[in-house]
């Protein structure tokens, strides 16, 4: 089975208007409201893949209900950990560009933290756990002890997080990573440009124990680099209309080819990254098969 965390889920809501006036009273064109926050995102995606997993975190209040009604509606299994404070609503403006406003999130206790842990212990060798997205507050090290714990079960990882909370976890030996540009920078501490330099970063962070390494691009598509492949694969093209959780569908893709070709988990990872970049929300099974035949997977230059 695969396992899905997400420490700090989020009601996205999605506000649409024409422009907005800083200082000013704006008034939607349009609202929706989504389940969200990356691990759920990715539990979300791999659904349309006909691929099951559990979602796994904390959760509270009207909105941690909200969250779980919107996840049984779509046969989706959960198992939160209920927690005091309500989970947060993190806003998505969408005008011309695309704004986000993430909020804090609720205090996460050690009580809480120790119940989630549980859930981990009991996990077998061939499930695997995705872990993304932010942290509570006063829980740095969080992805460094959860992953540890797996790593001495053998149960195997995938983890998408910023700069130390990610950095930290290579030592366990995850299964995926997939930091975009930006993140990537910030962990070398260097600025990346051209192919053969996103490269060199990427197997830097292979050879401190990444199993594969996916750098997503936005729109240049994404990167990717293990032990025997190195692939630059261009996005397909189409018009953007959403980056929110593109980065999550990304995960879901090459995670629910697990098993098959290499070439296969990359083809479909790019795949649901454009086509949820091409839609109004998370993209649905059949926006992404229609994007699949025209994934592009070119082989590149081995770097040392
Ligand atoms: N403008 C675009 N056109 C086509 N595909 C895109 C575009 N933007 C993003 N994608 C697709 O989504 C994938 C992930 O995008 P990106 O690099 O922005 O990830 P991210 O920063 O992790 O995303 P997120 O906004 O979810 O945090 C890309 O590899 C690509 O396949
Ligand atoms: O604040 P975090 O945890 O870094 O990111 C949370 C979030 O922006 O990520 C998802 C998109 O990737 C959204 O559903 C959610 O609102």
């Amino acid at each position: 089975m695969i396992y899905t965390v997400t420490f700090n889920p989020s009601v996205d809501y999605v506000l649409r208007l024409g422009e907005i006036e800083v200082g000013g009273l704006n008034r939607t064109d349009d609202t929706e409201k989504y389940a969200g926050g990356k691990g759920i995102n990715v539990s979300r995606v791999l659904k349309q893949l006909a691929s099951d997993s559990t979602a796994l975190g904390f959760c509270g209040g009207f909105t941690g209900e909200f969250i779980k009604d919107s996840l049984n509606s779509q046969g989706i299994s959960h198992q939160f950990i209920e927690i005091e404070e309500d989970t947060r609503i993190n806003i998505k403006l969408k005008t011309a560009s695309e704004t986000e406003i993430n909020a804090g999130g609720p205090k996460i206790t050690e009580t809480d933290i120790e119940s989630l842990k549980k859930q981990l212990l009991i996990l077998k060798n061939d499930d695997h756990v995705v872990f993304a997205g932010s942290v509570p507050k006063g829980h740095d090290r969080l992805y460094e002890e959860l992953t540890q714990i797996l790593y001495e079960k053998g149960v195997s990882f995938t983890i998408d997080a910023e700069g130390e909370k990610l950095t930290s976890t290579l030592q366990y030996q995850p299964y995926l990573i997939k930091p975009n540009l930006f993140e990537l920078e910030g962990i070398t501490g260097r600025k990346l440009s051209g192919d053969k330099e996103i490269a060199e970063a990427a197997n830097e962070l292979l050879k401190r124990g990444a199993g594969n390494v996916l750098v997503t691009l936005g729109g240049d598509g994404a990167l990717f680099i293990n032990q025997d492949h190195q692939f630059r694969i261009p996005s397909p093209e189409g018009e953007l209309r959403n980056s929110v959780g593109a980065g999550d569908s990304t995960v879901a893709g090459f995670i629910s080819k697990r098993g098959e070709s290499i070439e296969e988990q990359v083809r479909y990872a790019v795949a649901c990254g454009s086509a949820t970049a091409f839609s109004d929300d998370l993209a649905l099974r059949k926006e992404i098969e229609a994007l699949v035949p025209q994934i592009e997977i070119n082989p590149i230059e081995r770097v040392k």
